[in-house]
């Protein structure tokens, strides 16, 4: 969401909000209002005269502040009448009605009653002494008439039906989770139902205010508070309906910064290594960070330069390969089939540093960390060029594979899920056009494997000990076969494609043939020739537009120099890597001295490849 965006969410969320306020405001006026234990027929000042609790006792809410006057008292009983000595008359009211009788005006202290003080020790008598005392009549004075009615103990019951049709209408709004529509007509069911309750019962009948129906003075406070709750719910559906806009769009938002956030992942781990993406995508808020120069310092790592030396002469911007394009296309292809491979786990060590032209250029070790590792400035990573064998499809080599000595080695194969596995040797005998078409004649043996470690051993052993093994035969089960033929032997003849491998050593971890991964593949006819070197070499990303992720040092010159100074098809290493790679079991041939511009005269060494002859 944008800034702007974000103001404008605001500035309405506060409009919408600050309209809650008279709302609220008016209904807690209300609600105040309604709790005020009131009697139906008395208005508001006459409460702030007198009033009375249900035993009798008369007591005065707001009666001290009254101004002295003239005040004129009046009892009426139900039963008896009161006398002016505070002696009960009997009397026998009409039925059905509440009757006032007045007393006779004989004692003078209640008939004028100049001091408030008077007047509320007067009722207070009166109520101690009469228990069945119903009703004072109060005069302000003689013309005017302001009754109080005090009906004992009545006027509780009736606050308390109040009081519940308050009460049931605000349960109503707060607790129930339904639309406004359904909620108003519950609201309006209970008010209607109070409103019957109060018609029906007879309870309230003495209090009547004289110009208004008791029930209509009941039922409109409770009336205008179902209007108002009844705003206050439609406020509160469209803040919910709006929020719910708001949230549904943050979500698209926030999947489309999500998606964002991926693509820029996956266009940043193109231009840069994982861990170097990884770096500027979680430092990207921080612009110190990216501004610095990121670096990188490797004690040993391995770069290749693999060329195709005769490109230049090769392209040719004519009308038989469209002005150069197929020419283009076949680098492409070239280059994309060498990416392609890189992106498997199992080259996952070996990174493209870029393409300059028609070479590739590679580095392999580049793992930040590894150096901190005990033993870890040892390590290092040479990256080589074998011939692969015919039959090998790219899913076999997935499985398992064998190297130019015999030496089987299980890429995926530790992954592969254990059960049972049927090994199958043959010896190539014939042609090695049957081979290519059946594979193998002859079995010599078959074992029942169940376990990969077990299956692992038993293919090192056979290929260590028979040269002649032309064919292995991998049945994952009886029934289903998985068949991975390993030709040996005959690759030289058939090797259409090359394979690109990768060698890790280490001087106390040796794992030489067991980590050639044969599996990428790139024409023959295409010559090729490769330098490699190893050494120290200082990584870093450089340029703020395109940044690029790049290796100098002396090692990548001396790589470079190996290429350019090379030989088609073969790889010249340094004398330095000849003798790792020696001492790891390679061939190695001797070339000579040469001479390197910029570095003076050096010795360097062809590798042997299994199909070469040197
Ligand atoms: N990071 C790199 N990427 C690509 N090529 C590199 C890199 N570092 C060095 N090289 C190549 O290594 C070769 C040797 O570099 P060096 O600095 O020794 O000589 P130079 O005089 O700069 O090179 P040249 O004589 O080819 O112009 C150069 O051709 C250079 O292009």
């Amino acid at each position: 969401m944008g800034a702007k965006e974000l103001l404008h969410f605001s500035s309405w969320s506060i409009i919408l909000y600050a309209s809650y306020i008279p709302t609220l405001l008016a209904v807690s006026i209300l609600a105040v209002i309604c709790w005020i234990p009131s009697r139906t027929g008395l208005s508001e000042s006459d409460t702030d005269y007198i009033t009375s609790d249900a035993n009798g006792s008369a007591s005065g809410g707001e009666f001290n502040s009254v101004v002295s006057g003239n005040y004129y008292l009046r009892i009426d009983c139900r039963h008896r009448n009161f006398d002016g000595d505070n002696t009960l008359l009997p009397y026998t009211p009409p039925p059905g009605g509440f009757i006032k009788c007045t007393r006779a005006p004989a004692s003078p202290q209640y008939q004028s009653l100049s001091d408030v003080e008077v007047l509320w020790q007067a009722l207070n008598e009166t109520f101690t002494h009469s228990s069945n005392v119903s009703t004072v009549l109060f005069y302000r004075n003689r013309t005017s008439e302001m009754d109080i009615n005090m009906s004992l103990g009545v006027s509780d019951i009736f606050s308390t039906y109040m009081e519940s049709s308050i009460l049931t209408v605000a349960i109503v709004f707060i607790f129930l989770r339904v639309g406004f529509l359904v909620k108003l007509v519950s609201m309006v069911c209970v008010v209607l139902l109070h409103f019957v309750v109060y018609s029906v019962q007879n309870l309230f009948f003495p209090y009547r205010y004289d110009d208004l129906p008791y029930q209509l003075t009941t039922w409109f406070p409770i009336l205008i508070l179902i209007i108002l709750f009844h705003i206050l719910d439609r406020q509160m559906e469209f803040t919910a309906r709006t929020d719910f806009l708001w949230q549904a769009k943050l979500k698209v938002e926030q999947d489309d910064v999500e998606t964002m956030r991926g693509i820029n992942k996956i266009l940043l781990e193109n231009i840069l290594p994982a861990h170097v993406a990884q770096h500027f995508l979680h430092s990207s808020s921080s612009s110190r960070v990216t501004q610095d120069l990121y670096h990188e310092r490797y004690n040993c790592i391995g770069v290749m330069f693999a060329s195709i030396p005769n490109y230049k002469e090769f392209y040719d911007e004519n009308d038989v390969n469209k002005q150069g394009l197929e020419c283009l296309r076949l680098l492409n292809e070239i280059i994309c089939d060498f990416d392609k491979l890189l992106l498997k786990p199992k080259f996952s060590s070996i990174e493209k540093i870029k393409t300059i032209g028609s070479t590739y250029m590679l580095a392999s070790g580049l793992r930040p960390g590894l150096e901190d590792q005990p033993g870890g400035s040892n390590v290092f990573h040479l990256i080589l060029w074998i011939p692969s064998r015919t039959g090998l499809s790219e899913s076999d080599t997935d499985y398992i594979t064998s190297d130019a000595n015999g030496s089987a080695s299980g890429g995926e194969f530790n992954s592969v899920v254990s059960g049972n596995y049927y090994l199958r040797i043959g010896i190539f005998v014939t042609t090695v056009v049957i081979v290519a078409v059946c594979s193998y004649v002859t079995l010599v043996d078959v074992q029942e494997l169940q376990d990969v470690e077990v299956l692992w051993q038993a293919l090192n052993e056979t290929f260590t000990h028979s040269s002649n093994v032309s064919t292995v035969l991998f049945y994952r089960n009886r029934t289903s076969e998985m068949d991975i033929n390993m030709s040996l032997g005959v690759s030289d003849i058939f090797s259409e494609h090359y394979h690109l491998a990768i060698l890790p050593l280490a001087s106390n971890i040796f794992l030489p043939r067991q980590s050639w991964r044969p599996a990428f593949r790139i024409h023959r006819s295409v010559p090729k020739q490769r330098g490699l070197n190893h050494g120290p070499v200082i990584a870093g990303v450089i340029g703020a537009q395109k940044p690029q992720y790049d290796i100098w040092s002396n090692t990548v010159n001396v790589a470079s120099r190996m290429d350019s100074c090379g030989v088609v098809g073969r790889l010249q290493v340094t004398e330095d890597t000849a003798k790792i790679l020696m001492a790891s079991g390679y061939d190695c041939k001797c070339r000579g001295q040469i001479f390197v511009k910029g570095k003076g005269t050096l010795t360097t060494y062809f590798v042997k490849m299994p199909y070469e002859s040197i």
